[in-house]
């Protein structure tokens, strides 16, 4: 197992915004998150990032415990992660903008960059070529000195996965990678992610795409106010009627095909 979650909780103030979530997430998954407005998805990924410390549970990857590891430590040992809006420098370049996210996210110290120290300057050429490496996989090596301001919101979205692809993890976790970008562009996406999988690595994702989600990810665990209401394989929780319930309220309907939650 890469990831063994064991009943994870978080509660901000008197909200319990992940209530006692277990979840394994084996080599070479693509293991889907998904869940209603508020279900606590992305608190989660915050929780296994190192963004938030969990109220309780733990997280184990890789049998490292990290459950209280700080993010820059995490991301370290092989976990990277996108956000739903990632901020980019868009007066920056792609190329720039992959290397400094790949810094922020991983390398030296304030003192480091201060001194010139032999190891900031080795750092800053491997990050130039990780950040080159990242550009070639998602495909956007031709825009390398494009500025951002230029770029689409799907050649953005792969900036976004370059970013993290960049730090060379073992596990990505992204977050909604498809909002906001057309059907076609989804499609791309999707392949992206794919390649991701065929290369080695581990996917777990958020998304409200249900078709891409279907026809993605393997795994597939489904949050409801914070609790893990079921998990299994695509057919499995297309067809579980709790899930059913969750989504539209009621099952008196369940032959509708819920297209995008
Ligand atoms: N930093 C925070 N402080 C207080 N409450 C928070 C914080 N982050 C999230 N919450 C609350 O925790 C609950 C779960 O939020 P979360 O963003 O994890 O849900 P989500 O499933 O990702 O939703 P969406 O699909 O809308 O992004 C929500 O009620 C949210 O308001």
């Amino acid at each position: 197992m890469v990831l063994i979650v064991d009943n994870l909780s978080k509660t901000f103030g008197g909200l319990q915004a992940v209530d006692q979530v277990d979840l394994k997430v084996e080599k070479g998954d693509i293991h889907a998150v998904i869940g209603p407005n508020g279900a606590g998805k992305s608190t989660f990924f915050n929780l296994i990032s190192g963004f938030h410390p969990p109220t309780s549970g733990k997280i184990t990857f890789n049998g490292n415990d990290i459950t209280k590891m700080p993010p820059n430590k995490i991301a370290r040992l092989g976990i990277a992660r996108t956000f739903q809006t990632t901020n980019l420098f868009e007066d920056a370049t792609v190329l720039d903008n992959v290397i400094i996210g790949n810094r922020l996210r991983t390398k030296s110290g304030l003192w480091d960059a201060i001194l010139r120290t032999k190891r900031e300057i080795r750092e800053e050429k491997e990050s130039m070529e990780k950040a080159y490496q990242a550009l070639d996989f998602v495909e956007l090596t031709e825009l390398a000195n494009e500025p951002i301001a230029n770029i689409s919101q799907e050649q953005k979205k792969r900036v976004a996965f370059a970013l993290a692809l960049a730090t060379d993890p073992e596990l990505v976790l992204l977050d909604e990678p498809a909002a906001g970008v057309n059907p076609d562009e989804t499609d791309g996406l999707s392949s992206l992610i794919q390649k991701m999988a065929d290369s080695g690595l581990t996917v777990c994702l958020i998304e409200h795409k249900m078709s891409m989600i279907m026809s993605l990810a393997n795994r597939i665990m489904v949050l409801n106010q914070g609790k893990r209401i079921a998990e299994g394989t695509p057919d499995e929780i297309k067809n579980n009627p709790v899930v059913i319930e969750a989504y539209l309220g009621s099952d008196e309907d369940e032959s509708v095909e819920v297209e995008n939650i």
